[in-house]
């Protein structure tokens, strides 16, 4: 081992501050555990949304950012906000590649078609997005636009697919080009589970008009017994019957999320599903599909990070979540640099195949706790990195009990491994990622509270649990971001800041 004083990093996802109160469900759960480190810690706030991380001021803090700037130890522009500079500053609508495809198809008559989410969650996507490519198509003499919209009620509150798909509607009659063409729930199309029976059915309606038949967009959503996340995949049709915007031979598909994990195995399907008919696909963000599609907005560098010092020393981590966080622990933390590095080992925690999220709040985190006490049992590791995913996936139901239950897990979970630390040695560092089930109401359209799984803007609690014998009485700073994590991990372990990291160590 290269440090004499190894730790365990643990994001605990979504879990933000807030002032106590009744939809407060970090303050409502008994958190015995919780609580007492934070009495008797080090602890602090950091923020964890908007311009503190890279994303435009008052934005929702978000996992991949999270990660991604917990690790990198520097705020780092995101990909949204790059795309958001550009559409300000008119660069989009002069995009070499999107000017020369869109010139193309209103040359040979082809049609564009625009594939995502339709929200203003701004965690996947933004539904200004398609307004501007709209505005770029129409400019340049596009005659058909499809639009594929795939509604949200996740990033938003369940409920609001109708009067996004209504922007959308009027975005087209602004521009004077576009039509929805067909209709899906992200449950079916932004599936990163690997289950293809739903991004087969959502990409079969999008590309050859197979689905449940509607006369008007509005239809697919009006009847949506099982919410906006699990609207069927629909197709508009004509008079006769006809599917309007199915994808034709020498058309284009430009897929407008900017978040690549849950549009990607979508994509991926729909690029070998169509090879045949010659096809330009692009994408509004990088994405990490197997085939490149190229990108119009370019991601911004993210090396330098935790992982990279840590490889550097030649310091041994381990890294542990349940499937739906493995990325975040992996793959974001180390800057989106997926190279297999020999010191890091990764432990994914596959458990039931379809969890139901609310019966079992619980997750796998018993398998979690387990995972991090043997790493953290390990001479050879330096640092054990794990998320446990619980008050965020659960958060994201809206369900406010079941999210209750899923922080009091979590409770418990930090206390077994803070157990496990005190007996290999070890120091705890305990951070959110954003903000989730702090805030699980808001007010609706006539300000009465509804329920929200979404994120939120709020900072999140950092706490420091020294290592055995090492005292407790330190401060941390009070004006940190996720940005300073990385470097006070660094300090922690006893090296000094990353060199290409901004953040300073809160000790
Ligand atoms: O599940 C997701 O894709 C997003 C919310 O849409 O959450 P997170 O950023 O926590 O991964
Ligand atoms: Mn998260
Ligand atoms: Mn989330």
């Amino acid at each position: 081992m290269t440090t004499d004083s190894p730790g365990i990093l643990l994001v605990l996802d979504g879990w933000g501050h807030a002032p106590p109160g009744p939809a407060n469900m970090i303050s409502q759960a008994a958190t015995p555990h919780l609580g007492a480190l934070a009495a008797g810690h080090p602890a602090t706030l950091v923020r964890a949304s908007g311009d503190a991380v890279g994303l435009l001021p008052g934005t929702v803090g978000n996992s991949e950012i999270g990660h991604m700037v917990i690790g990198a130890g520097r705020p780092l522009p995101y990909d949204s906000l790059l795309v958001e500079q550009q559409i300000a500053s008119g660069r989009l609508a002069g995009n070499e590649l999107l000017t020369r495809t869109c010139a193309r198809l209103a040359e040979g008559g082809r049609a564009l078609h625009l594939i995502g989410l339709c929200s203003d969650g701004q965690i996947h996507a933004h539904v200004e997005h398609v307004r501007e490519l709209l505005r770029v198509a129409a400019a340049i003499g596009v005659r058909a636009v499809w639009i594929h919209a795939i509604t949200d009620g996740r990033d938003v509150a369940d409920g609001t697919a109708a009067a996004y798909l209504s922007h959308v509607e009027k975005f087209a009659a602004e521009a004077g080009v576009g039509r929805i063409a067909s209709v899906v729930g992200r449950g079916y199309a932004l599936d990163k589970s690997g289950d293809l029976e739903l991004t087969r059915s959502a990409a079969l309606a999008m590309a050859d008009g197979v689905g449940a038949r509607v006369a008007h967009a509005l239809e697919a959503v009006d009847g949506a017994e099982r919410g906006d996340v699990w609207v069927e995949p629909s197709v508009v049709v004509d008079a006769g019957d006809m599917p309007v915007g199915t994808v034709g031979d020498g058309d284009a598909v430009l897929f407008t999320n900017f978040r690549s994990d849950r549009i990607q195995q979508l994509a991926d399907f729909l690029v070998e599903h169509l090879t045949s008919r010659h096809v330009t696909v692009l994408s509004l963000a990088r994405y990490d599909t197997r085939a490149a599609i190229p990108p119009l907005v370019d991601r911004a560098d993210a090396s330098g990070g935790l992982a990279d010092e840590l490889e550097r020393h030649g310091s041994r981590s381990v890294r542990i979540a349940e499937s739906e966080k493995f990325e975040h622990v992996t793959y974001y933390l180390n800057g989106r640099d997926a190279r297999a590095r020999q010191v890091e080992d990764h432990v994914k925690i596959v458990g039931e195949v379809s969890p139901d999220y609310l019966t079992r709040p619980e997750m796998n985190l018993p398998l979690v706790v387990d995972a991090v006490a043997e790493a953290a049992a390990r001479r050879d590791v330096a640092l054990v990195a794990a998320n446990l995913a619980n008050i965020d996936v659960v958060g994201h139901t809206g369900d406010a009990a079941a999210t209750l239950l899923a922080v009091q897990h979590t409770d418990d979970a930090v206390g077994r491994i803070c157990a496990a630390a005190r007996g290999t040695g070890r120091w705890v560092l305990l951070v959110g990622d954003h903000g989730n089930a702090e805030q699980m109401s808001r007010p609706g359209d006539d300000g009465a509270p509804r329920p929200y799984g979404g994120h939120t803007t709020n900072p999140v609690p950092l706490i420091l649990v020294p290592a055995p014998g090492r005292g407790s009485s330190g401060r941390l700073r009070a004006d940190g971001t996720l940005a300073d994590v990385a470097p006070t991990i660094l300090a922690l372990l006893g090296f000094p800041p990353g060199a290409a990291m901004s953040g300073r160590s809160l000790l």
